[in-house]
């Protein structure tokens, strides 16, 4: 079945649940580091509202437990900026004060409900008539008219805000999951050969994205590098020093480390792992051959180095289509964004370059490259799509 867009959608009067991807790298004091993609929402978010929509906005940040997993007050304040609007925030997400300032919206204004994942079922995946009957779900279905899906970053979870409404309310894409459909649905007629870059720290998404497209024999060749890099090196037997052994293990990644063992043994031929690393030492970048390692105590690898960067670049400019998800480093830290700026600035030489990923997407503007084909919303949605996989929220609206 089609999926409906905002083209199929009266809106003037009714009020709306808009679920976007606002999930952004923030600075130390919880401030926003980068706004792209809450700038990208403005088209979806600007439509609605000058067509009289009443907009109650539903988003996350970060992921429970973890450093960026922070309120929504500064999104709404920035979206406020942004927008021609007013645009409110409520402290809660579904409590019966966040329904009253859904219920109170006038025509043309929006409110910014909270981090959907401060309440425990929306950091679970369901199926979509089980996240239908959710708290979440359930409180706020009653207050709103029709739900409208523009998140494609986080289209692969199947998570209560994301699969849940459309089994209860008419349900939208928004023009952000629009275009993002039809780009990246189309990705088995980009030229061949195609190399995956798999990179950031995203170890258990990347390592699916690499199985996949191995198996299906989309990839020609996966290029490894970030965390990513760091798990497949110590599966291949590197001694990479307990730094960066230990941050893998903290993050439970041993389950990733005998996958990424099966992936070496089956498709070794096409995997490439890095031929050397960047650390710190004395307070510089110190590059070291993976044949040298383990580096000195308490140094962990940041960066790929810059034999990788060039081995890696005559592959990238051979290709057909480049699909790259994830830095090359701790890009964020000057000493170690070489290995990013580097390899993405070559990654636009390709026939054909997309490039998906929340953080990516903040690398590619901090280093101001232009040139890629296509700069998705989304990190670990994009690449599963790019594979053929379905997205549960697709497949919500579908339905
Ligand atoms: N070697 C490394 N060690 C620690 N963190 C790394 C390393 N390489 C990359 N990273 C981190 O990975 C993060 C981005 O990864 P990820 O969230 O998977 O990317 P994206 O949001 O683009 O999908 C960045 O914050 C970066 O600092
Ligand atoms: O940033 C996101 O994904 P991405 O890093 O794959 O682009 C989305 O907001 C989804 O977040 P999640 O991976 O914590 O579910």
């Amino acid at each position: 079945m089609a999926i409906e867009t905002l083209d199929d959608l009266a809106v003037q009067g009714t009020t709306l649940g808009v679920r976007i991807d606002i999930n952004s790298p923030l600075t130390d004091e919880g401030a926003l580091a980068d706004d792209a993609r809450l700038r990208a929402h403005v088209e979806t978010l600007s439509e609605l509202l000058e067509r009289d929509g009443r907009v109650a906005v539903l988003a996350h940040q970060g992921r429970p437990g973890g450093d960026e997993f922070r309120d929504l007050r500064p999104h709404a304040d920035r979206l406020d900026e942004l927008l021609d609007a007013p645009v409110g925030y409520a402290d809660g997400t579904f409590s019966g004060e966040a329904r009253r300032a859904v219920e109170s919206l006038d025509d043309g204004e929006a409110v910014v409900l909270e981090n959907t994942r401060f309440y425990s079922e929306e950091y679970m995946e369901f199926p979509a008539d089980r996240a239908g009957e959710t708290e979440l779900v359930d409180k706020l279905a009653p207050v709103l008219d029709a739900y409208v899906n523009d998140a494609f970053a986080a289209a692969h979870r199947s998570q209560p805000s994301i699969v849940g409404f459309p089994t209860r309310i008419p349900s939208y894409a928004g023009r952000v999951m629009e275009a993002e459909l039809d780009v990246l649905g189309d990705i088995e007629s980009t030229p061949e050969p195609r190399t995956y870059v798999v990179g950031g720290a995203k170890v258990p998404d990347s390592m699916a994205v690499a199985e996949s497209v191995l198996e299906r024999g989309l990839a020609d060749t996966v290029l490894t590098t970030g965390v990513v890099a760091n798990v497949f090196l110590l599966a291949d037997g590197t001694d990479l020093g307990d730094a960066s052994a230990d941050f893998v293990y903290e993050q439970g990644y041993w389950d990733e480390i005998d996958r990424a063992a099966d992936l070496l043994a089956e498709y070794g031929d096409r995997i490439r792992l890095p031929v050397d690393l960047a650390v710190e030492r004395d307070g510089d970048r110190h590059e070291i051959a993976v044949d040298d390692l383990p580096p000195r105590e308490g140094e962990a690898a940041m960066d790929v180095g810059s034999a990788t960067v060039s081995a890696y670049g005559e592959v990238v400019r051979d290709s057909g289509a480049v699909i790259l998800n994830g830095p090359a480093g701790v890009f964020e830290n000057e000493t170690f964004a070489r290995g990013t700026r580097d390899l993405f600035e070559t990654a636009t030489d390709a026939e054909y370059s997309v490039v998906g990923g929340g953080d990516t997407a903040a690398a590619i503007r901090r280093f101001d490259i232009d040139g890629f084909d296509h700069v998705s919303t989304g990190g670990g949605a994009a690449l599963n799509m790019l594979t053929g996989e379905d997205l549960p929220a697709v497949e919500a609206l579908r339905n």
